[in-house]
């Protein structure tokens, strides 16, 4: 209930900040309303910065390209006597296509490697504007025809500003968004769950680029002036960095807050300190960088403040709001909505043909072949090093094989992408678990969902996630971060997620290590559950071979890449050259049934 009357009063809020907004260019003052223009301003450009910033963690310090290229193209078209409307989508579009175009280059990049390709374009971009005269005019800038448009500039970018916030929230609650949000956290999880990440990138840049755009367009019209050192100089490259980090990155409120704050502190500065005012921003800057590294609405103050504490709310605080309803109807042991595929035929399940994969010099899988039909459960031992994880990997196409073949139900997983296998019904654990740290365990699980075979809506992959953290026992942690929990529970957690990807093969690394005896005991409960209800196939790479014992059909051991035994356990372990692998050249033979932890971790 106060939930709803608070949801009410935010939207009242919200209403009356956006009329007083609208009355403030008929208030007489220029200066007021041109002031406030800038800070509407930047807050389409803070905000669309940060949908790859907070939303995916990539760091784009070449936005301000996509604001002079709008800013440009508008200008231009309009000087053309093309009308505004016509202008300003001329702008759009040709900024749109640009980013279509850097996206494929840019985001083969990664972190550090990213921020400063895209730094680069700034510079690229001025001297383009600098040269292509006959287009741009060069040095001399291109004048628009002169009209008072502050009115009409202003409200357009007050319409903008809360196109952009609502948009925010869109994605907060989108399966974009989850998407986003998932290659944030670890984009190869993100791949093996099922998202296809290049044109999730795409979408992004596109859309953050037309945003900037339209902002590049109405501060240029309102300017009436533009030339290549104010739209394209480094010096403003950090400017929707700085004021979105300052207000608190990946925030709802964040990018706003930063920027009323760090306009009105520049303003002031400027009025009131002569000489030193950009000594002075640059100290609160660092200032806040250093003490309230989340940006202000992280800060303790804002957070133990009435009524501004909820300006700070995570993502995943939003989201354990509205999973109450859901956290307390989950109770019993609901089956798992996984649809039982029995084996079509003779056909092996996963056939590996001559399977190779080579670093340089270090052969870490040497030429494997092996079968599994359907249902069946297989351990995967070897010595550490021996390439087990590796062979997961080519199977999950996180690596592609120097040679061989990977058959999947008699399909040839050559040149599918990682999403693509995980759609197929491949699903995998890491030896790590790399769950998205900062959303909820609900979220986790309704990601796979969302990105399937058959894509849920958001809602509904949060209500089936339910039956899969019921599975895992996390029932108790639903509302909670990822990262909050223990190696066990995330252990679960990801057992859980590879099964929401409703898979045909599971690949389970090293999932009991670690663990208490009744823990491991638990995860063997479940391997064989999976398998014996939902006709799940899976290959488990374990130490620990009294687990092993309890559960597996038959066991593959490999030695330093190489398939060196199949068979039964009790056989495998008495194999000399099993043994040697694991124990050196003196080994004698092993005795399962003890709970004996054989090699590495
Ligand atoms: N991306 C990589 N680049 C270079 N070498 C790699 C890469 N991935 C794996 N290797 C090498 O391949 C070999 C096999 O490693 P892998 O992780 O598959 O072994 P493992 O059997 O899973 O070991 P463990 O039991 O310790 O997990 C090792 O020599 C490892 O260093």
């Amino acid at each position: 209930m106060s939930a709803v009357l608070n949801h009410k009063a935010g939207w009242m809020a919200g209403a009356a900040g956006i009329a007083a907004l609208g009355i403030v260019p008929f208030s007489g003052s220029p200066y007021i309303t041109s002031f406030v223009f800038t800070v509407l301003i930047a807050y389409i450009l803070a905000q669309s910065w940060d949908w790859i910033a907070g939303e995916m963690g990539y760091v784009n310090l070449g936005h301000y390209c996509f604001y002079g290229v709008g800013a440009y193209a508008f200008s231009i078209a309009l000087v053309g006597n093309w009308p505004f409307a016509i202008s300003l989508g001329v702008a759009i579009v040709v900024t749109a296509m640009l980013a279509l175009l850097l996206a494929f280059p840019l985001f083969r990049l990664h972190g550090d490697y990213f921020a400063f390709a895209t730094l680069a374009l700034l510079p690229l971009a001025e001297v383009l504007a600098y040269n292509l005269t006959p287009i741009t005019n060069g040095a001399d800038g291109v004048v628009l025809p002169v009209a008072q448009v502050l009115q009409e500039a202003y409200l357009i970018a007050l319409a903008v500003c809360v196109l952009t916030f609502v948009v925010t929230l869109r994605i907060n609650k989108a399966r974009f968004g989850y998407a986003l949000k998932s290659i944030r956290n670890d984009e190869q999880a993100a791949e093996t769950v099922g998202v296809q990440v290049a044109p999730v990138k795409c979408k992004v840049l596109v859309l953050s680029a037309c945003f900037g755009a339209v902002a590049g367009a109405l501060q240029a019209w309102q300017m009436s002036y533009i030339d290549p050192a104010t739209v394209f100089g480094l010096n403003v490259a950090l400017v929707p960095a700085a004021m979105v980090l300052f207000g608190g990155s990946g925030l709802r409120w964040g990018p706003l807050a930063g920027v009323i704050v760090l306009a009105c502190m520049q303003q002031w500065l400027l009025v009131n300190i002569k000489g030193f005012q950009a000594a002075l921003y640059g100290l609160a800057i660092l200032l806040i960088g250093r003490f309230m590294p989340g940006g202000i609405l992280r800060s303790n103050w804002v957070r133990k403040t009435p009524f501004i504490r909820a300006l700070g709310r995570e993502h995943h605080e939003f989201m354990g709001e509205t999973a109450g309803t859901d956290a307390t109807q989950a109770a019993g042991q609901s089956p798992l909505p996984i649809e039982r595929r029995d084996a079509a035929g003779n056909m092996p399940l996963i056939e590996l043909r001559n399977v190779r994969m080579q670093f340089g010099g270090n052969v870490a899988v040497n030429d494997v072949s092996l079968k599994i039909q359907a249902g069946e459960i297989v351990g995967l031992i070897g010595p550490n090093g021996s390439g087990k994880t590796t062979l997961f990997n080519c199977i999950s196409r996180v690596y592609t094989p120097t040679a061989g073949k990977v058959l999947f139900a008699g399909k040839d997983l050559s040149g599918l992408r990682r999403d693509q296998v995980a759609q197929l019904g491949i699903g995998r654990t890491y030896q790590i678990p790399r769950p998205f740290g900062d959303l909820t365990v609900q979220e986790n699980i309704a990601i796979p969902l969302m990105f399937g075979e058959s894509p849920l809506s958001p809602r509904d992959a949060m209500r089936e996630a339910r039956a899969f953290v019921e599975f895992a026992d996390l029932s108790h942690r639903l509302r909670e971060r990822a990262d909050a929990l223990s190696v066990q529970e995330r252990k679960a957690l990801e057992f859980a997620r590879a099964l929401a990807c409703k898979p045909r093969l599971l690949l389970v690394d090293e999932v009991a290590s670690g663990l208490t005896p009744a823990e491991v005991k638990r995860f063997v409960d479940q391997i064989r559950h999976v398998r014996d209800r939902y006709g799940v196939t899976v290959i488990w790479v374990e130490h620990i071979f009294s687990a092993l014992e309890q559960v597996v059909d038959r066991v593959i051991a490999l030695e330093q890449g190489s398939l060196i035994a199949d068979g039964h356990l009790s056989e495998v372990v008495q194999d000399e050259r099993v043994l040697s692998g694991y124990l050196g050249s003196a080994a004698k033979p092993v005795k399962i049934g003890s709970p004996i932890v054989v090699g590495g971790a």
